[in-house]
């Protein structure tokens, strides 16, 4: 089995970057950075308002990332055309609501199946990887492998949130829904409120996630201990 891989989600970076309508912090070499310090892709979530990622960003991105582009977003007519011109690597839908503060849910398959049909399809057509965003429900498991997609990820929030409370408890919905999906054909992707306290605890339960995408605790971290250190110490987490 291959090892989880950590895919660094910069909109912090852009966020701040985007307080003075310049270019600092630059975007693209901090991408770039992060890549030669060991992350094994970059994940970025434009959203509507463009207050992070802003579209124009992206294809910049796809040109300069070396490992894997991870581009999530809600698939918008606006967000599909970006990314099937840009076609990252991946592509994860993820059901946000255009104001929403942060991601909050997955998506329920079943109601929405024929549309994340279609556009999984699309993606598809364009050579893309298509994850999918869910909730710890192992029950939706079978609606989501039927929209096509080559792999869920696990809407991590909750489990974080529980985490210090009762650990075991907290993962447990997450390993059903886990193992239902790779039943069902489709890898498993994870990310949400991940940092240096629960990773390890969520790879250790399901070792067979592929691929991690942390981006709020890890540029938190980054400003203590540098990015070059903190993601070198993710990685570790994940050993
Ligand atoms: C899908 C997901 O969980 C992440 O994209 C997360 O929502 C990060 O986005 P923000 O940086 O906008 O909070
Ligand atoms: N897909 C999750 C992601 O990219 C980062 O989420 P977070 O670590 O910023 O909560």
């Amino acid at each position: 089995m291959s090892r989880t891989k950590l895919s660094v989600n910069i909109n912090k970076v852009a966020l701040i970057r985007n307080a003075r309508g310049e270019s600092k912090p630059d975007l693209l070499q901090f991408a770039r950075d992060c890549e030669s310090y060991g992350a094994d892709g970059i994940t970025v979530h434009p959203r509507p308002d463009e207050r992070h990622v802003r579209y124009d960003d992206v294809p910049a991105l796809k040109d300069l990332v070396r490992t894997e582009l991870n581009v999530e977003g809600n698939p918008t007519p606006e967000f599909m055309k970006l990314v099937l011109d840009v076609v990252p690597h991946q592509c994860t839908l993820v059901p946000d609501d255009p104001g929403a503060l942060t991601s909050d849910q997955g998506w329920d398959a079943r109601t929405h199946q024929d549309f994340l049909s279609e556009v999984i399809g699309e993606l598809h057509q364009k050579g893309i990887r298509v994850s999918i965003f869910v909730n710890d429900d192992p029950s939706m498991m079978e609606a989501a492998a039927q929209t096509g997609a080559d792999r869920v990820e696990l809407y991590t929030g909750p489990f974080a949130l529980h985490y210090h409370d009762d650990s075991a408890a907290a993962i447990e919905s997450y390993i059903r829904t886990a193992e239902r999906a790779r039943e069902l054909g489709m890898e498993v992707n994870a990310g949400h409120d991940l940092d240096l306290e629960n990773l390890n605890y969520l790879v250790a339960s399901i070792p067979f996630i592929a691929e991690v995408s942390i981006g709020h605790a890890l540029i938190s971290d980054a400003l203590y201990y540098g990015i070059e250190n903190t993601i070198q110490m993710y990685q570790q987490k994940l050993k």
